[in-house]
């Protein structure tokens, strides 16, 4: 890697201004630079996310992985904690891209194979990204030490290689999807540590909720109301008036 570069300015954010920070002569695979959020003043010892980019999670809003909510932690936490740097990197599909990420999502539809298997099947390396470019982005921000927010142990290796101490904060967001429970689960066959009984646990509580929710919903219901009687119409008949003549006439002995 030659001389790299990072460009910077603030960004306007709804949640609290933020500084970005662009790099350039990185490896640059896809033409698109990699480039960090960098909340406070970062010191040695500060959060910091590596996050690779998942169109179907962050864009379309997609359960089926974690993506999302793990970009949106970790957000959270370094504002919460007052500093930290979210690392943004282009390698969708776990570097492979995307087209490679749609075809492993198809398989994975068509055969009810896990993410990592699609690729195998396709001939792909399961994960092929690098992590050069986020060392980069850490060094030209004078950090050497730092607290990583992740569940891959090839995040925390890559830059233990490159002489950056890291500490591995386990981030495991709660309360996913079926879907998304799948994909981790899958990850933790692959090595994450991800725990399968935490994820299992996760899903009991779910289950609970959906029954709790189901039997509130049916003792809630009014009681089936008792068949309707029919009500009794009152039909005003016309008085008969009596002519006062006829009466007079009437013959006297018929009322005696
Ligand atoms: N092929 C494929 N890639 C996916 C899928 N879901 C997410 N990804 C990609 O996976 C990458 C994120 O990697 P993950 O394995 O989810 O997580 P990680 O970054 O290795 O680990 P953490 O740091 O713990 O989050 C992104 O590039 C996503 O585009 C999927 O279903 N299939």
């Amino acid at each position: 890697m030659g001389d790299v570069n990072l460009t910077e300015h603030e960004l306007r954010h709804a949640d609290g201004d933020f500084r970005v920070v662009v790099l350039s002569g990185g490896s640059d695979i896809h033409g698109n630079q990699p480039c960090a959020a960098v909340f406070g003043e970062p010191e040695d010892g500060c959060l910091v996310r590596i996050h690779s980019r998942c169109v179907y999670g962050e864009i379309f809003e997609s359960v089926d992985c974690d993506c999302r909510d793990q970009l949106r932690q970790s957000m959270a936490m370094m504002r919460k904690a007052g500093s930290g740097v979210l690392i943004y990197l282009d390698q969708e599909g776990r570097g492979a891209g995307l087209l490679a990420k749609a075809l492993g999502y198809q398989l994975t539809q068509r055969e009810g194979l896990d993410t990592f298997s699609s690729y195998r099947v396709l001939g792909l390396p399961e994960d092929s990204r690098s992590y050069g470019d986020a060392v980069a982005i850490l060094r030209s921000l004078k950090l050497r030490r730092v607290r990583l927010l992740t569940n891959n142990p090839a995040k925390v290796a890559a830059l233990s290689t490159a002489d950056v101490q890291v500490e591995q904060q386990p981030f495991l967001v709660r309360g996913q999807s079926v879907e998304a429970r799948r994909y981790l689960a899958a990850k933790a066959r692959f090595g994450h540590t991800i725990s399968l009984a935490e994820l299992e646990a996760d899903a009991a509580r779910d289950r609970w909720r959906w029954l709790h929710r189901l039997l509130r919903r049916t003792w809630r219901r009014p009681a089936p109301s008792a068949p309707e009687r029919a009500t009794a119409t009152v039909v005003e008949l016309p008085v008969p008036t009596v002519n006062p003549v006829e009466q007079q006439d009437r013959p006297t002995d018929l009322v005696s």
